[in-house]
């Protein structure tokens, strides 16, 4: 907001009527605190040119994530009802679920453990009792009229997400940050609504109605989409790792609201929107970085953020107002009367008199099922087979890829180095650009160290194992041996061979020879490249570079 010379004199003037000694007038810009001193000595009243100007820090992004995970467990949270993805629309549901009369809630022990894994693993402190609420509101899909949740005592709290992510030109400098876990909470899934706008209406499938979750609230802590996606990735990887969820977020397993606010370094936070109906990482990360960018622009044009719920819309890469009026609402908080309070248990030996080890979840036993979590598997696969810490981030972000790369490294007789350039470079490629998982490669973790082996005992070059590669890719039922066989393939070993070919290749290029014997040796290059072409790379470079260098010397 700049001051016109005019609106600054009549600023001036306006002033000198009431200024005694000193006064300061405070304006602020969208960047700058601008302090102005006028001075008054006597009747003279003079304007300081003097102007300290001290710049605001910039406005920065705020995010706290919401994570409502869905509980891999056969039934429901509080019923024996099946939960499959994909069952035909309300074939999943009891009495309970459909909120029938009468029908009273049982919890279900494998959900409860699943809480407790994944806040152990989370490093939580798990509460030996918590509670359940009820919190209401009116939904079609939700015919109870209210959620059963863990409000006021949830069943672990005070935990810390540890993820990292590439920064840097070429991506490969890890950052590693942290972010804090304020709870984890059971609660019931609702309903899903499928409206059918054509006859408009709304038809409603239970079966997801009851099914349980967790939800993780995370504290303020992130700054922008790129730590937000990462710290949901290694979310992901550490709930599949613990098998507590598939955390599929396209099959609705990991869905997550994003709640977004801009401030100033030092001042408090600012107003959050609540943004939902993320589907991927990716539009997680793209969708707070856009509304990051919208609250400033909203900021710096002297308007307001409003406390609102927004959707992600993924084809303009927008965050729209939902017509939710979730913010207004009330909840009605209530204590849930048909459950007891759930407690948990340290070990067998503090459990109270006459209660079933069976029947209860001890804190000790999940402890010894917890299964080495992806952080530690990327300092394994650094420290065991001396990778680039880059390498063991994909191979622990991909299923399946770190048990295909210790399969082909047990057999191969290659070193892992070596080992993990095919896995990256040439199975990762060819999955990739056909878009399968590990799990669905036409070649096998044997197959691959066959062929590694090959060239490794020199019976085939690198370049055309790799051509041999892509053979077994397209034709898997075939052996190595089969394929190398067919196309003729064995490496030319036979020094008298090599020889002839180099001689060949020498006697036709006579205008290259004199160039290399008047010191361009760098030509020698396009020599070896003829004599690759020749052999269809079934030649070792370094020897045919040893003859050729003999035979023009
Ligand atoms: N100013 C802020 N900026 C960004 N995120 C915030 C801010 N204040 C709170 N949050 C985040 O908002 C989330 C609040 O989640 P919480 O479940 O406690 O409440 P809620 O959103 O009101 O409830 P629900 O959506 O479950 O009905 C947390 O993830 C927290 O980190
Ligand atoms: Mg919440
Ligand atoms: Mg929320």
């Amino acid at each position: 907001m700049a001051t016109s010379s005019s609106g600054y004199s009549r600023m001036f003037f306006k002033l000198r009527k009431y200024a005694n000694k000193s006064q300061h007038l405070y304006h602020i810009d969208s960047f700058n605190l601008v302090i102005r001193t006028i001075w008054t000595s006597g009747s003279k009243t003079q304007l300081q040119t003097k102007v300290h100007t001290k710049s605001l820090p910039q406005m920065v992004g705020v995010v706290g994530l919401e994570v409502h995970a869905q509980i891999q467990s056969t039934s429901k949270l509080f019923s024996g009802s099946h939960v499959r993805f994909l069952a035909p629309p309300n074939s999943l549901v009891s009495h309970f679920d459909a909120s029938l009369p009468g029908t009273l809630p049982v919890l279900n022990r494998r959900c409860v453990e699943a809480a407790v894994l994944t806040g152990l693993a989370l490093n939580c402190t798990i509460n030996r009792k918590s509670l359940f609420d009820r919190k209401h509101y009116f939904y079609a899909d939700m015919p109870a009229g209210y959620q059963i949740t863990q409000q006021r005592v949830p069943i672990a709290v005070n935990g810390i997400l540890v993820y990292s992510y590439f920064e840097g030109h070429r991506r490969n400098q890890v950052v590693t940050k942290s972010v804090k876990i304020k709870q984890i909470q059971l609660e019931q899934d609702s309903g899903k609504s499928l409206h059918d706008d054509e006859q408009s209406q709304t038809l409603i499938d239970l079966n997801r109605a009851g099914v349980g979750l967790m939800e993780l609230v995370m504290e303020p802590e992130m700054c922008c989409g790129e730590e937000a996606a990462a710290a949901v990735r290694e979310l992901q990887l550490i709930l599949q790792a613990l098998g507590t969820c598939q955390a599929n977020m396209a099959e609705g397993q990991l869905r997550v609201d994003a709640n977004v606010s801009v401030h100033r370094p030092g001042e408090p936070l600012g107003v959050r929107t609540e943004v939902k109906n993320i589907n991927s990482v990716r539009h997680l990360a793209k969708a707070i970085d856009y509304e990051i960018q919208r609250q400033m622009e909203v900021l710096q044009s002297a308007g307001k953020v409003l406390n609102e719920t927004r959707g992600f819309d993924s084809k303009s890469g927008n965050t729209i107002p939902m017509r939710d009026k979730e913010g207004l609402q009330d909840y009605r908080f209530m204590p849930e009367p048909n459950l007891p309070p759930l407690f948990v248990y340290e070990s067998e030996a503090s459990l109270p008199a006459g209660v079933d080890p069976a029947q209860v979840v001890l804190i000790d036993r999940l402890s010894a099922q917890l299964p080495e979590l992806p952080s530690v598997k990327r300092t394994r696969l650094v420290e065991k087979y001396g990778m680039l810490q880059e390498h063991s981030f994909t191979l622990v972000n991909e299923d399946g890829l770190m048990d295909y790369f210790e399969n082909v490294v047990q057999t191969a007789k290659a070193e892992p180095r070596k080992v993990i350039g095919w896995v990256i470079k040439e199975l990762m490629g060819n999955l990739n650009s056909q878009n399968l998982k590990v799990s669905q490669s036409p070649i096998s973790p044997c197959a691959l160290a066959e062929l590694i082996n090959l060239v490794e005992a020199g019976h085939i070059s690198s370049s055309t194992a790799k051509q041999v590669f892509q053979e077994m890719w397209k034709a898997p039922e075939k052996t190595v041996g089969q394929i190398v066989k067919e196309q003729d393939l064995w490496m030319i070993n036979d020094k008298e061979e090599l020889q002839q070919i180099c001689k060949r290749i020498v006697d036709s290029h006579p205008e290259e020879v004199q160039i290399i014997r008047g010191g361009n040796t760098k030509v020698l290059n396009k020599l070896m490249g003829k004599v690759q072409r020749e052999t269809k790379g079934r030649t070792d470079p370094v020897q045919v570079r040893a003859i050729l260098e003999k035979m023009v010397s």
